[in-house]
């Protein structure tokens, strides 16, 4: 499977030289928890990739102060009518929150409170949008490219991804008559 995350970094300053920098793909096999259209997800090859992230770790994980950067890359597809999209998380520390820059593409994202209240905005290159702390978020992508955006977050925020895992958002993005749709469970 060939990836779209080949090194093509231009430059970057001495503070991240030799730093972690990561990149990762994920599959339908990694997301079944995610889709809603279960059948329709069984009968896609769970070796399609979704998405990649390549992310600039220059501190430690869990240390109080840094930045952490990230490049994310959705393919375009759906299962079923939902659109490709990430797993989606809150923070581990809830209050953090993080900056989202689209690069290219068209998409969706998704943010739903703690009291599972859900909404979407659009995004589109330039696009810049400030998700607040205790928000959780995914992003969908809803074009016929790739959706690329940048992220920006604090380096103690972590990733608690078992609560979307196991509860999900109380929406779901799906394509309707060739439009994107929020729409109850
Ligand atoms: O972590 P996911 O929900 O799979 O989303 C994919 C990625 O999106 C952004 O780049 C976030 O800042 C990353 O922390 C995250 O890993
Ligand atoms: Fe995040």
């Amino acid at each position: 499977m060939s990836s779209i995350l080949e090194p093509g970094i231009t430059f970057i300053n001495k503070e991240l030289k030799g730093k972690n920098i990561d990149r990762i793909d994920r599959r339908l096999k990694n997301l079944k928890d995610i889709f809603f259209d279960k059948t329709a997800l069984e009968k896609m090859d769970p070796e399609t990739v979704v998405y990649e992230v390549e992310s600039y770790f220059p501190v430690e994980h869990d240390i109080e102060g840094g930045l952490f950067y990230g490049i994310t890359y959705i393919h375009p597809g759906t299962v079923g009518n939902e659109y490709f999209m990430t797993k989606g998380h809150f923070h581990k520390i809830r209050n953090r929150g993080e900056f989202y820059c689209t690069l290219q593409g068209e998409g969706m994202l998704i943010l739903m409170d703690e009291n599972r209240n859900t909404w979407a905005e659009k995004m589109y290159p330039g696009s810049i949008h400030y998700i607040k702390g205790n928000t959780a978020h995914r992003t969908a992508n809803t074009g016929n490219t790739i959706l690329s955006f940048s992220a920006f977050w604090p380096s103690d925020a972590g990733h608690d991804y078992a609560t979307i895992s196991e509860q999900g958002f109380s929406k779901i993005l799906v394509q309707r008559q060739g439009k994107p749709e929020l729409i109850s469970r």
